[in-house]
């Protein structure tokens, strides 16, 4: 996707060795135009394969996962990374390890929310080492729903989070993948 590659290039920020900072525009203040043509192209691409939910992750995912959700005019619904007495007690949970905050945490989503007869896609900002898609993909695999895919917006694809994904045989729709980052800048794949 040219224009959220434009954007990267414009905006991101690379620090230290493997982490881009892309907080302008994807994940802290959110640019809602570009929200808009990333859940126009995820739609484009997942159109066909009887979408019924999005599913993703908090915190970062949520902003995207809502407008996908608007262009599938489906719910949308994200899993919960602490215990609070609003969530219910039965839930479907994973392990999910953290790269960015070095920490693992135990997410869960309500069982009222994922039906047998789901068709889900899961969608999030980044995609790393795969430890949050490996994660949603255990959830809906315990609810006994079929997953359609995942969305990324960007892929690091020189770690390994992609390759495990595909090698799986799910259907990884990554909208900027990036090969390596040289001098401070962002070489795509
Ligand atoms: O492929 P992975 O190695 O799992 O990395 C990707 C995940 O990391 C980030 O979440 P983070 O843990 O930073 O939480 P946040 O959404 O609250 O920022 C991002 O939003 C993805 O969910
Ligand atoms: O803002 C972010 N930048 C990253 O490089 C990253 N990797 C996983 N999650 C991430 N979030």
């Amino acid at each position: 996707m040219e224009y959220l590659k434009d954007r990267i290039r414009k905006d991101g920020r690379v620090e230290g060795k493997d982490i881009l900072k892309v907080d302008s525009f994807l994940n802290h203040q959110i640019d809602v135009a570009l929200m808009n043509a990333i859940g126009e192209e995820f739609y484009q691409r997942f159109k066909d394969h009887g979408v019924t939910k999005i599913l993703t992750i908090e915190a970062s995912g949520i902003a995207i996962a809502a407008i996908v959700a608007q262009y599938f005019k489906v719910p949308m619904v994200f899993a919960k990374k602490t215990e609070s007495r609003n969530l219910d007690a039965e839930t479907y949970e994973s392990s999910v390890y953290s790269f960015t905050k070095d920490k693992t945490y135990k997410i869960r989503v309500s069982k009222k929310y994922i039906q047998e007869t789901d068709r889900i896609l899961i969608v999030d900002d980044f995609l790393a080492n795969g430890k949050a898609a490996n994660g949603l993909i255990d959830i809906v695999e315990q609810s006994g729903a079929t997953h359609c895919g995942v969305g990324i917006v960007i892929e690091k694809g020189f770690q390994d989070g992609g390759k495990i994904l595909r090698n799986k045989g799910v259907n990884v729709q990554s909208l900027a993948i990036i090969d390596r980052f040289e001098n401070q800048k962002v070489i795509f794949a």
